[in-house]
């Protein structure tokens, strides 16, 4: 039921809105500026991956100098997924309380294929146990060994090169909880940036994504946890995504980096991604049960059900697309992801 990707037109939409100066990430309480990105048109020109990327590198440079030293390390990925399939072992020996079995093993992804490129931000949605997390995770280079098919970063496997541009933001982040916001993320800038910078304009980039991320409010909060509390979820969830925006990466992963979240808080994240994917990255997060507000924001879905994928492509096509098949929402106003996950679990 998987359309072929209809790329010409993803891109248009993914990039309409990038503008040459500066970009808005979302409306927290600051005003939350991102430094001057490539241009609409270095994007919606892009023909072939490779030429694509050369294009917007070269349109790239002259703006990036005259900003952050985050930004001056950006490099484009492509990524390109075909046929992905994941296979795990389930039973391999018994124990008290189960007699040994033989060893079986369930397929918990088949057949999953798309491309994302830079500008674009794609959302991964499905049922729970659908194999969101399973394929992102495979996406971020983190399941070798265990997944068949094709994954390639600008037409290249996974490298040493491809990790250090990547981010990944798991489900259940792991944070210090006795830190304040601002000292998780100088002490992450001081660990994780390169050693040419000086200690100085290391913690001049902690202070850039507080302020980028909204938290210049619970700075000095800490961060909390099971035991006592500290600031919020969505603060966690933007620490988090600071965290990993600290090394810049050209390629973020996030997993439900909404999930508990209020619709508004939910709709800041995903602004935010947007606005970090329209600075020339490659997003890509999975999501459990997103409103149309945020539906509209994503640039390309991948619809799982039980593994396999029954769409992948454009996020404005998918009514159209499904209704060519036969299956179209009871009533005119339905939300795109309600009647996805609908379908996903075989309820139309
Ligand atoms: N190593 C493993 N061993 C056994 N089963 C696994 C393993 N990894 C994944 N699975 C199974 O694969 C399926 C997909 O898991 P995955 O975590 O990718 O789903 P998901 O769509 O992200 O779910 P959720 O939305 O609930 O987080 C689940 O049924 C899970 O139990």
């Amino acid at each position: 039921m998987m359309p072929p990707e209809q790329e010409t037109a993803s891109i248009t939409t993914a990039t309409s809105n990038i503008g040459p100066s500066s970009i808005v990430l979302a409306d927290w309480t600051e005003t939350l500026t991102v430094h001057a990105e490539p241009s609409v048109s270095s994007v919606n020109n892009m023909s072939s991956c490779s030429q694509d990327d050369q294009t917007f590198q070269a349109q790239r440079e002259p703006v990036l100098s005259r900003f952050t030293i985050l930004t001056a390390s950006l490099r484009p990925v492509t990524l390109k997924f075909a046929d992905v399939a994941c296979t795990v072992s389930l039973s391999t020996k018994g124990n008290w309380l189960t007699s040994s079995e033989p060893k079986s093993t369930r397929t918990v992804l088949n057949g999953v294929s798309g491309i994302v490129r830079p500008g674009e931000l794609l959302a991964m949605l499905g049922p729970s146990g659908s194999g969101k997390t399973t394929l992102l995770t495979a996406l971020a280079g983190r399941l070798s060994g265990k997944v068949s098919g094709t994954i390639t970063y600008n037409d290249q496997p996974f490298s040493s090169s491809t990790k250090r541009k990547t981010g990944f933001v798991t489900q259940d982040d792991v944070l210090y909880p006795h830190l304040t916001v601002l000292e998780t993320l100088t002490y992450a800038a001081l660990l994780r940036l390169p050693k040419k910078l000086t200690e100085e304009e290391k913690k001049e980039q902690a202070e850039w994504i507080i302020t980028e991320l909204g938290l210049s409010r619970c700075r000095h909060s800490v961060v909390g946890g099971p035991l006592f509390r500290g600031i919020s979820g969505g603060e966690r969830k933007r620490v988090s995504i600071g965290h990993e925006m600290l090394v810049n990466p050209s390629l973020l992963l996030l997993d439900e980096p909404t999930s508990g979240l209020d619709s508004t808080t939910s709709q800041r994240i995903v602004a935010t991604l947007r606005g970090l994917a329209r600075g020339g990255r490659t997003v890509i997060t999975t999501i459990h049960q997103p409103s149309s507000r945020l539906y509209m924001m994503f640039d390309k879905v991948v619809v799982l059900s039980e593994g396999c994928p029954i769409y992948s492509g454009m996020a404005s096509r998918v009514m159209e697309y499904f209704e060519s098949l036969g299956y179209s929402p009871g009533f005119n106003f339905m939300n795109p992801a309600d009647f996805l996950l609908d379908l996903a679990n075989g309820d139309l």
